[in-house]
């Protein structure tokens, strides 16, 4: 897991790595500034275009010099530079490279006010004005330069963070900041990157290693980790020799309704290619002709107004919601599952139910696992305005009701019950699609059927989910849940040991 770090830590990493390692902090500057250039180079290998850099006074500004020096020595001709001189202040390490470029070929122009600036004719625009250090929205002279600058409507690079953009916190859609084509940051992604409402200053990003004490970084307390794919590589366990159909648990999907079937046979079918040794249906009686057609591996437990599951401990997970439908049956069939008191795979319409009854919240089986989306978890938990409270909220919950929540989007969050957030970097647009959320509760079932705890479960079918929809969107506009339910086997065998 990557640990991810908050400005104040990442400022930290950078003293501690000054202090403890043979590099000046000039030199570490230098560091980035050639990290970012050979990312920027792959992408605009073009020396015929012009670029115009913008520097701040800070050390973002004093990175922003020392890529318009590296862009002159790679060939690139035509760089202007423009020291934004709105305050007096400035970095040792920005002087340093003010001078050094002062001895350079290079253009430079320093701006005054907002209104010095006038039409770039640049193909391409740095933005080095502010990084890390911002510590307040941007108003007067920086507003409204920043405003001019977007209004040229060019192809902006971000060095480390877009300006006037919070690396983290709450995010506004009264964005004001600079809006980024592409942010190359330093070291580790900004922890507000992973929220949905960072698409307003960057439409990608790319971090590039600058030379932090890597074992200082990680060791950061945090709670925010990056699950990357050699922590699936770990957590996942083989099939054994000798092991059978017992070995790898019985899981029960509680699912589908007259209209909706097709949620159950989705999350079964998912279960049934995660690995699960025995996966069981409990759908109403209208589905069984379906699920023996389709799947004649998942057996049926027929479902009527009176069900109830007679000894639920005969199954190692229990998943309930996807396409249930919501009726006074349902929340009396889930409020005898609580009452068994058994971790449950808690998704879609059993969400539903339980937002209608605050009460039952306060019931739910420890080490539960709860899959909703933004609406479901809203509906749960209360209205939000921006995805950092909603997380913060997300966290609290997870701690005081001692479960996971899979807070489902893009980058879907896994809060864990000891208060950390792990964030899961796979998955694309191409799974915007109805049943993908059925198809996550089917792996997660499966994954804990298998006996993973209810956290690495979790964290699992997020990455093989997410995964395969990857590679399925290698080559397709648009990826289904079926697709993905059919193919997660083989993208598990490509990262089991
Ligand atoms: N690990 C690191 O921390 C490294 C950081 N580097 C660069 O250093 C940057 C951070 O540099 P600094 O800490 O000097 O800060 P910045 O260069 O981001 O900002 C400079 C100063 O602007 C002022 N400011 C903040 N918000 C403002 C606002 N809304 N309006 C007007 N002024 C405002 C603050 O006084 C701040 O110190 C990073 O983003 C990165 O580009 C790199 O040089 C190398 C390593």
């Amino acid at each position: 897991m990557q640990t991810l770090l908050t400005s104040t830590q990442m400022r930290l990493a950078d003293e501690f790595t000054i202090a403890n390692k043979p590099i000046a902090s000039i030199d570490l500057m230098e560091t980035a500034a050639r990290a970012f250039v050979k990312v920027f180079l792959r992408n605009e290998f073009d020396t015929n275009k012009s670029v115009a850099i913008f520097c701040g006074k800070g050390n973002n500004g004093g990175d922003g010099l020392a890529i318009a020096h590296l862009l002159l020595n790679n060939g690139y001709e035509n760089i202007k530079v423009y020291v934004i001189n709105f305050s007096k202040k400035k970095s040792a390490d920005f002087a340093i490279n003010l001078q050094r470029l002062d001895e350079s070929r290079c253009k430079k122009v320093v701006i005054d006010r907002a209104t010095d600036f006038k039409n770039i004719k640049a193909d391409i625009i740095i933005d080095a004005i502010l990084g890390s250090g911002l510590n307040k929205a941007l108003e007067g002279e920086y507003a409204e330069l920043v405003k001019q600058i977007n209004n040229l409507n060019k192809k902006v690079y971000s060095v480390d963070v877009p300006t006037g953009f919070f690396a983290e916190g709450r995010l506004t859609a009264d964005y004001n900041g600079i809006v980024a084509y592409k942010t190359i940051c330093f070291q580790r992604p900004k922890i507000s990157f992973f929220f949905p409402e960072s698409k307003l200053a960057t439409k990608s990003y790319e971090v590039v290693e600058i030379g932090l004490d890597e074992d200082f970084v990680q060791k950061q307390e945090s709670e925010f980790y990056l699950v990357e794919k050699k922590d699936i590589e770990k957590i996942l366990k083989p099939r054994e020799n000798f092991s059978h159909k017992g070995t790898y648990g019985h899981a029960l999907i509680i699912a589908g309704n007259s209209n909706t079937m097709g949620a159950a046979l989705l999350s079964s079918m998912a279960c049934l290619h995660t690995g699960a040794g025995l996966t069981t249906a409990c759908i109403p009686q209208s589905g069984l002709i379906a699920l023996n057609a389709t799947l004649p591996e998942v057996m049926a437990l027929p479902r009527d107004e009176y069900t109830r599951i007679e000894n639920p401990t005969k199954y190692q997970a229990i998943a309930i919601g996807p396409g249930l439908g919501i009726s006074a049956e349902h929340e009396r069939l889930l409020e005898s599952l609580f009452a068994a008191n058994l971790p449950l795979i808690i998704d879609a319409d059993a969400l539903n139910i339980l937002s209608e009854r605050p009460d039952l919240i306060e019931k739910i089986p420890e080490q539960s696992i709860l899959t909703p989306h933004m609406k479901e978890f809203d509906r749960l938990f209360g209205e939000h305005s921006n995805w950092w409270d909603r997380l913060q909220t997300a966290k609290n919950q997870s701690v005081r009701l001692k479960i996971v929540i899979v807070l489902k989007n893009q980058y879907t969050f896994v809060c864990s019950p000891n208060g950390k957030v792990y964030i899961n970097p796979t998955g694309n647009p191409a799974m915007a699609q109805g049943g993908m959320g059925d198809v996550l509760t089917g792996i997660i079932a499966a994954f804990v059927a298998q006996k993973y705890s209810s956290l690495n479960a979790a964290i699992l079918a997020c990455f093989v989910h997410g995964q395969t929809g990857d590679q399925l969107a290698d080559d397709k506009f648009v990826v289904t849940a079926s697709q993905v339910a059919k193919e997660i086997s083989g993208v598990i065998k490509t990262m089991v040991p």
